[in-house]
């Protein structure tokens, strides 16, 4: 896997919206892009990631899903990305096989991140590093689990949450391998610029 910008897609209902917002920053070459939707139903969801996978494939991007192994399989995905209610990692990895990428969210939990790592995960995601605007209620998590991972897991390392430009290389510093961003990037005045910037801190 390699390091850089981990994009991660804002909520967004209208599927060509989605996809031109993607295409726009595919270009910077983003190491994942994770298809996150909390707003769309099952059938739009399978939808959606089914034509980001198509977008993301013909770009050499690995695309990732979220909350749903089942979703990731069903559509032939690079990848899954479980929270704490997603299911048990250890028989996401079995069913993935070791091609394909699994990650897991430790928020601010050491011990998550232990445990994923036992269980064959391909990085550990910590958050939220800053307050977010997506996710103003996300517990905090301190720069010293990043370090802490980087140091004692044999595992990239991803942080999550109110990531900017400006705070992301105190994180890079402090041993992250995956930025994962949504508003920085998306809500950006020019999104592949910003991206391409994120790519940048990785050169
Ligand atoms: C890379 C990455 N890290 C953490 C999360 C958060 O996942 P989760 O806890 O499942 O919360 P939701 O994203 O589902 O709200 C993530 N999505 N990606
Ligand atoms: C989806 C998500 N998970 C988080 C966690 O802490 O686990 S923070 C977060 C939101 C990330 O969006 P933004 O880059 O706009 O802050
Ligand atoms: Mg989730």
């Amino acid at each position: 896997m390699r390091r850089g910008l981990y994009l991660v897609t804002p909520d967004l209902l209208d599927t060509d919206a989605l996809l031109a917002a993607v295409a726009t920053v595919l270009p910077a070459r983003p190491a994942i892009v994770q298809y996150r939707n909390k707003l769309a139903d099952a059938a739009l969801k399978r939808e959606q990631a089914s034509r980001l996978l198509a977008l993301c494939r013909a770009a050499g991007v690995p695309l990732v899903i979220n909350d749903s192994l089942a979703l990731a399989l069903e559509i032939g995905a690079d990848g899954a990305h479980l929270g704490r209610d997603d299911g048990d990692p250890a028989l996401a990895r079995a069913a993935l096989g070791p091609g394909r990428i699994l990650g897991v969210s430790c928020y601010n939990e050491w011990q998550r991140a232990v445990a994923g790592a036992a269980a064959g995960v391909d990085y550990v995601a910590f958050g939220a590093m800053f307050t977010s605007s997506t996710k103003p209620d996300a517990p905090r998590a301190g720069l010293d689990l990043l370090t802490r991972a980087h140091r004692e897991l044999r595992l990239p390392v991803a942080a999550i949450g109110g990531i900017t430009l400006d705070n992301a290389p105190a994180l890079v510093a402090a041993g992250a391998d995956l930025l994962a961003v949504i508003s920085d990037v998306f809500s950006a005045p020019d999104p592949t610029a910003r991206a391409a910037a994120y790519a940048g801190l990785f050169d």
